[in-house]
């Protein structure tokens, strides 16, 4: 099969593979993440901070990006080995179920019966072989280092063994052999190194969407590559030029400006967290795709005059801000509400910048906010809750730590959390729906149940809508009524939104409009 990003046949490789990617890609000016043998010491820190970030993921179920930087700071890595040691960390998981089935095929015993610590260390190796821009003396000496110091000499001698036999070929080799005999699903999930259920799952929302099945392998090859961090410029706060001026100039990075939402500005690095604007609360990192799901909404019809906006789920806070800077510009208020206390916490920092009289942040179940609040709002957004199958390139264990069976859950507590912002909205007013998933059991499905039957809704085309606010309005947002973006196609992270509209008492119900198709 042919594989995305890599050259054909299975050549053995020669020892310095010119095509081999840092992963952080576009043609930044200042990637910094080209590494090479750091040192003859024993042990190498970056390598053994990635160490210790992947055996607590493993072990301890932890988050990646929660756990790596205090690690980092704790061994007080500079910049270059910063970068060295994320990109190791978050490669290395995201590619796992590729390492594991190449660690497979060099070993006598199956994976499962092997130290979870050795096999750590083996993703490694191969990761910095197959991936990175690292000599392969330096990646399997320092790995052999690595284990000799966090394990033993035994691991060791294996880790030396496996990793010198990976280094006979290049990538192309080992994706040929790992999926030897292998077709459809099966061999992407293994070369792609995805679960197979996820694999489905994306090829069907694909195709739901009317894009092209043929289309999955490079889908799966965009959500393996790290996100650019993106910035959004809070409405009347600051704008997207003076925030791109103030990273350029801080953070010595590269930007751009975003192509679908004006609040967008993209960094090839740098620790935003240093910014002044990013501390005041006038900016934050925000996904260009969610920035366009908040935009979209405030852009949707609505009739009457407007008052309030609510926020149903909504920590950190990153949606609801961008949502109170167009908003206090319309003498509206938000209402954000959140279930979890500490996100709360985060909602109420995420809006420092504005004043009690702009957002206002309950601490509450979603469930019961329209039982409590009927016909409150003009526009109320339900930022769901879910598998988080768009955002895969931000969290890099997240497709190993789901599976299929948690949406059962999932999609109820959607539901009703769906129904909450109906009762919510006030006739006339408009509710968006969003995940940052598109599986369809927790998209169009969701809406498509709760809609059903009900003369008094209707749903609104929202590429339609998002078409008269995107920044280049040539950009293909795939056919109405839902919006489902895609990292391979729009450079954000797959989210999904769909308007639902209360009609107006005014407006005699026609039950045509509901009769959505549902696809079981
Ligand atoms: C996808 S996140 C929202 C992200 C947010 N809109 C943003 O842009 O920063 C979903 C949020 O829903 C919250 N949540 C989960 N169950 C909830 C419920 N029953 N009621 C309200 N919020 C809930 C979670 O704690 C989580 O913070």
């Amino acid at each position: 099969m042919k594989h995305p990003g890599t050259s054909s046949g299975g050549k053995p490789r020669t020892p310095r593979n010119p095509a081999k990617s840092t992963g952080t890609g576009r043609n930044f000016r200042n990637s910094r993440t080209g590494y090479a043998y750091r040192s003859k010491t024993r042990r190498d820190p970056a390598r053994d901070v990635a160490f210790q970030a992947l055996r607590r993921v493993d072990q301890d179920h932890a988050y990646a990006n929660l756990v790596l930087p205090g690690l980092i700071e704790r061994a007080r890595l500079h910049r270059r080995d910063a970068a060295f040691a994320t990109e190791l960390v978050y490669g290395t998981l995201r590619l796992q179920g590729r390492y594991d089935a190449i660690i497979g095929l060099l070993s006598d015993r199956d994976i499962a019966a092997l130290d979870p610590e050795l096999v750590t260390v083996l993703r490694m190796g191969i990761h910095q072989i197959l991936q990175m821009r690292v000599e392969d003396y330096a990646a399997v000496d320092t790995m052999v280092d690595l284990a000799r110091d966090r394990l033993s000499a035994g691991p060791a001698g294996m880790v030396n063994a496996v990793l010198r036999k990976v280094t006979e070929h290049d990538l192309s080799y080992w994706l040929d052999a790992i999926t030897s005999g292998l077709t459809g699903e099966k061999a992407l999930s293994r070369a792609f190194s995805y679960p197979e259920w996820i694999v489905w799952a994306l090829r069907d929302a694909l195709v739901a969407t009317g894009r092209d099945a043929g289309e999955l392998p490079g889908l799966l090859h965009a959500q393996n590559r790290p996100a650019y961090v993106t910035l959004c410029a809070r409405p009347g706060l600051i704008s997207a030029d003076e925030l791109a001026t103030a990273a350029e100039t801080y953070l010595d990075a590269d930007t751009r400006l975003g192509e679908l939402s004006d609040c967008a500005v993209v960094l090839s690095g740098g620790d935003p967290r240093r910014l002044r604007a990013v501390e005041r609360g006038l900016a934050g990192v925000e996904d260009e795709g969610s920035q366009l799901v908040a935009k979209v909404l405030a852009a949707a019809p609505v009739t009457g005059v407007e008052r309030t906006w609510v926020d149903l789920c909504a920590g950190p806070g990153g949606k609801t801000a961008l949502l109170a800077g167009l908003a206090r510009s319309r003498d509206v208020s938000v209402i954000a509400n959140e279930v979890s206390p500490h996100r709360a916490e985060l909602v109420r920092d995420s809006t420092k910048a504005f004043t009690d009289q702009i957002v206002q942040v309950l601490q509450g179940d979603g469930r019961d906010f329209g039982g409590l609040h009927p016909g409150k709002a003009d526009r109320v957004l339900v930022d769901a809750p879910c598998s988080g199958l768009g955002s895969l390139r931000r969290r890099p264990e997240a497709r190993w730590n789901k599976s299929a069976t948690d949406l059962k859950d999932l999609t109820a507590l959607q539901q009703d959390l769906l129904r909450s912002a109906l009762e919510t909205v006030k006739p006339g007013g408009v509710v968006g729906y969003a995940t940052c998933s598109p599986h369809l059991a927790e998209t169009r499905q969701v809406v498509e149940t709760t809609v059903k039957n009900r003369a008094d809704l209707r749903v609104l085309d929202a590429p339609a809508v998002a078409r008269e606010i995107i920044v280049n309005s040539e950009h293909d947002l795939g056919p109405g009524p839902y919006l489902q973006l895609w990292p391979d196609r729009d450079g954000t992270d797959a989210m999904f939104l769909a308007l639902i509209q209360k009609k107006s008492p005014t407006e005699a119900p026609k039950q045509s409009e509901t009769d959505l198709e549902i696809r079981q």
